[in-house]
């Protein structure tokens, strides 16, 4: 043998740097809880989806326990179309009557469901697909929000229908899958205590997840680089004072509404930090996770 093949290339050099950089992250992950939020707008390319299936299974490889939460919220949209049903959003949530409820329902729990399932199986890992109803794992009550028109001081009620948010998740069924070697992947559906189907904000569902097993971070992968100010730069660190500016001077709108809500939500409730992270970004989870590079906006309680 020449003394030549036992040189490590740049790029096997390089390969190993990245392993040995990763290495206190790994110490310090090990055993925790990462609750992950996919969401339907970061759901759309099948490359990306394949990446991000590796990165869940990746981290359950290394003794991370995963919760995958995913959204769908695009394909909805879709599904009512064909159906000829109206939708709309107040605050960035659907408006859902009993007929949008059974659409959520089906493309979550349904469709969705299962193609998340499938990525991550075909990835190595063993995803088990669950929606809130399963076990009763995850108790909804009727979301109550208030609207006022601009220039008018009266709050007035809006019936949001079936739109849900967790009042009791049993962590139970989670950790009995995680335990297991199983990744749970959870659709944001929950039950009425009188067995009704809620349709909730996967951000929200994401976040009360993550507050009810004491995750160390909550990541919501959606479809920009993070939170951006008026000019479009990327906000990299906030904490809940900052977000309540941002909501009351209009810099942050639509679906940013309840994502941002969820993680002052979760790091109020003790989760070390939540990161709004760009899914469009290949391995995205992977590189704030596991190097020195920081990516999106971080959410934690204090500076
Ligand atoms: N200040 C802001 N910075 C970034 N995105 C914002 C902001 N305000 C509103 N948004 C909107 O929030 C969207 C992300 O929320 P949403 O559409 O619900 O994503 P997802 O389906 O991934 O949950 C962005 O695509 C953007 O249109
Ligand atoms: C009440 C409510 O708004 N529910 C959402 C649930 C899906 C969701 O949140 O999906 P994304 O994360 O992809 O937006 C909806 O009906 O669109």
């Amino acid at each position: 043998m020449s003394p030549v093949e036992h040189t490590p290339t740049p790029a096997m050099l390089a390969k190993a740097e990245t392993l040995v950089e990763a290495l206190p992250y790994l110490q310090r992950y090990a055993g925790r809880t990462f609750v992950v939020k996919y969401g339907g707008h970061a759901m759309g390319d099948p490359e990306l989806a394949r990446d991000f299936a590796e990165d869940v299974v990746l981290l359950k490889a290394v003794g991370i326990n995963p919760i995958v939460v995913h959204g769908g919220g695009p394909q909805i949209g879709a599904m009512l179309k064909k159906l000829e049903i109206e939708s709309s959003f107040v605050d960035g949530l659907r408006v859902t009557d009993a007929a949008t409820a059974q659409v959520a329902e089906m493309v979550l729990a349904g469709s969705i469901n299962k193609e998340l399932v499938s990525w991550i199986n075909q990835a190595g890992g063993r995803a088990v697909g669950i929606s809130g109803k399963d076990a009763n794992f995850v108790t909804a009550s009727k979301v109550q929000r208030t609207t006022r028109d601009p220039g008018s001081l009266i709050e007035q009620a809006v019936d949001l229908g079936f739109v849900g948010e967790p009042s009791k998740v049993d962590r139970s069924l989670l950790d009995t899958l995680s335990a297991a070697g199983m990744i749970p992947v959870v659709a944001p559906i929950g039950v009425g205590t009188d067995g009704a189907t809620y349709n909730i904000n996967a951000d929200t569902m994401a976040g009360a997840v993550a507050a009810a097993v004491g995750a160390s971070r909550l990541f919501l992968l959606t479809d920009v680089a993070g939170v951006l100010d008026k000019q479009k730069n990327l906000l990299t660190d906030l904490t809940p004072p900052d977000i309540a500016v941002l909501r009351s001077d209009g810099t942050i709108s639509g679906g940013m509404i309840p994502k941002l809500e969820t993680c002052v939500t979760a790091v109020e409730a003790g989760v070390d930090a939540a990161v709004i992270l760009d899914g469009r970004v290949p391995h995205a989870m992977l590189i704030e996770i596991f190097t020195r590079q920081g990516a999106g906006t971080l959410v934690r309680a204090k500076d």
